[in-house]
């Protein structure tokens, strides 16, 4: 064949000189360039009218994108957005190209179909700083490394015998507190400030297991809540060097310096714990040590096999992924959840019918209740519906290029669950914005857990990256407003009304305090 192609050409090179061979050969070059950069253009032309379009959405300006529009209320803003647009739309933010998805069915294609594709996150410059330059298990991406320290969370730390053994350290921060109230009943009580204070001191004692006591744990746990909450109002604070890096190394608003002030000052509050566990360590009984969670920690970082060992900023991080991760998140829902009470007397009062019912007067709330106050549950639940305290959940990251409902989604794209928008969809749910507990404790309402399988609820996010920390949230929300509600009866202070208006960080959290006064309800006072 190539004999008879190279036969029919032969005329073309039998040049009579040598000046005609040298035009012959750069005809024949031009030629075939240009045939082939043809050929290639109308392949890609048409591969381009093939992809998929990338989402609708609304324009922006040149350079910075839709960033002016957005306003305070993000989560609020994506899903007026949301209606405007769809269940799926981008927006660029400054050189970012962010994906928001609002419907169930979407979820399920990023959380379950492809959920190793979107597995990845692109931590802000505060959050990669605070997590020891992406140490930890919430910024980390997604690996080897990872998995370790997920599986190190889960199956050692938060692991159910891990938290049976920890309940009498949760016990009694909670008989701490209620003891407080009690000796200063009839004054206000910021009810906020009350349970954040339980929870902070609960995961603090968690953590080291009282080997730190005294005034020195006083003013531990007040640095290291002081220093949490800095921490959280930056990596909510949008940060020009997240949205164009160039602009990075200049650090226009400061957030990368005051982030490695604080990440120092913790880094500290951590070494100064750590070092006296260790000294104390000894001291204490090995059946008591395993109980806390730096133990456990630190016996892996000395002696944790390959599949399980850590190193040093991995178990710092750790540990700030539970103060940071855990406080404010189960605080905030737990002070929302009273301010739907407040205004719900009627759910309040057969709250208080089933407590007695289950606990009795002459008991304090044990945890082994709790599976029995189901109204309770579901008050829970519903507050989790209506205010997710991560209504965006944290962004994840396309780690290739893909498509997402029939849209193209580039490599690296940020992409946005829009919880709050799912939550409060009238396709999905009677009465949306109502507060109504009692549509979880119907018979379908057992597919409503937070295992993360039912796309039309979502407050711990769902797939690989779904939140860890659940069944330390869940007990440790039950069990402290079981026992505040079975403890006091809680009126509004005079004069004060309940409102509902919020203020968006990285976790929404109810804007205006919530003061209330508490009257003991218990007739035996060694209860309190
Ligand atoms: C009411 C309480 C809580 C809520 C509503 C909540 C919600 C969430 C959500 C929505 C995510 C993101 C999931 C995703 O990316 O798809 C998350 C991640 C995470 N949460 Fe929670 N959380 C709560 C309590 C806790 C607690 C108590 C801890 C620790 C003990 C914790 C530790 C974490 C960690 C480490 C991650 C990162 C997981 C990863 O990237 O692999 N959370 N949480």
């Amino acid at each position: 064949m190539l004999e008879v192609i190279s036969g029919w050409w032969s005329w073309w090179w039998d040049a009579s000189n040598e000046g005609e061979k040298v035009i012959r050969s750069v005809l024949t070059i031009v030629v075939t360039i240009t045939t082939v950069f043809c050929l290639l253009w109308n392949i890609d032309k048409k591969s381009k009218k093939a992809m998929a379009p990338l989402p609708p959405g609304p324009k922006g300006l040149p350079l910075i994108g839709y960033l002016p529009f957005l306003g305070t209320f993000l989560h609020k803003k994506f899903t007026e957005l949301a209606g405007k647009y769809g269940s799926i739309y981008k927006l660029w933010l400054g050189n970012k190209l962010c994906i928001v998805i609002s419907s169930p069915s979407l979820a399920k294609e990023v959380f379950r179909d492809k959920d190793a594709i979107f597995a990845n996150r692109d931590p802000p410059i505060a959050s990669r700083i605070a997590s020891y330059g992406g140490n930890d298990i919430a910024w980390s991406s997604y690996g080897p490394e990872w998995k370790k320290m997920r599986k190190v969370f889960v199956r050692e730390m938060l692991s159910k015998g891990t938290l049976d053994a920890c309940y009498p350290m949760r016990k009694q921060e909670v008989q701490n507190a209620i003891r407080g109230v009690y000796e200063k009943a009839g004054n206000p009580v910021d009810f906020g400030e009350l349970v954040f204070e339980i929870i902070a001191n609960a995961i603090n004692s968690m953590l080291c297991g009282g080997t730190v006591k005294g005034e020195k744990w006083i003013s531990f746990v007040s640095e290291f809540r002081k220093l949490a909450e800095e921490l959280m109002v930056l990596q909510g604070k949008p940060n020009v060097s997240d949205l164009f890096p160039v602009l990075g190394r200049f650090d226009l608003q400061g957030v990368e310096r005051q982030t490695k002030r604080i990440l120092s000052s913790f880094d500290q509050v951590l070494t100064s714990v750590i070092e006296q566990h260790l000294n104390t360590g000894p001291n204490v009984e090995k059946s008591e040590r395993t109980k806390n969670f730096l133990q456990i920690l630190l016996d892996l970082n000395k002696h944790g096999d390959a599949e399980t060992s850590i190193t040093t900023n991995q178990l710092k991080s750790l540990l700030l992924d539970i103060v940071v991760g855990g406080t404010d998140t189960t605080s905030t829902t737990l002070e929302w959840t009273m301010a739907e009470l407040m205004l719900h007397q009627e759910i309040m009062e057969k709250v208080y019918q089933e407590l007695d019912e289950v606990v009795g007067h002459s008991n304090v709330v044990e945890e082994f209740h709790l599976p029995n106050l189901q109204l309770l549950n579901a008050v829970m639940k519903e507050t989790l519906r209506l205010h997710p305290a991560l209504p965006l959940s944290v962004p994840h990251i396309s780690s290739q290029f893909c498509t997402l409902g029939g849209y193209t989604i580039p490599k690296g794209s940020t992409v946005f669950l829009n919880v709050n928008a799912i939550h409060k969809d009238p396709v999905l749910w009677d009465n949306a914005l109502e507060f109504r507990p009692e549509r979880f404790l119907n018979k379908d309402s057992g597919s409503f857990d937070y295992s993360g399988n039912n796309f039309q609820y979502l407050p711990f996010g769902s797939g690989r990256r779904i939140c860890p920390g659940v069944p330390l949230a869940e007990r440790m929300f039950m069990f402290i407003l079981a026992s505040l509600l079975h403890s006091f009866e809680w009126k509004l202070l005079n004069g004060t009304e309940v409102e509902l208006s919020d203020k968006f960080g990285i976790v929404v959290k109810k804007k205006n305090p919530l003061l209330l006064i508490a009257k003991p309800r218990l007739s035996n006072f060694d209860l309190y």
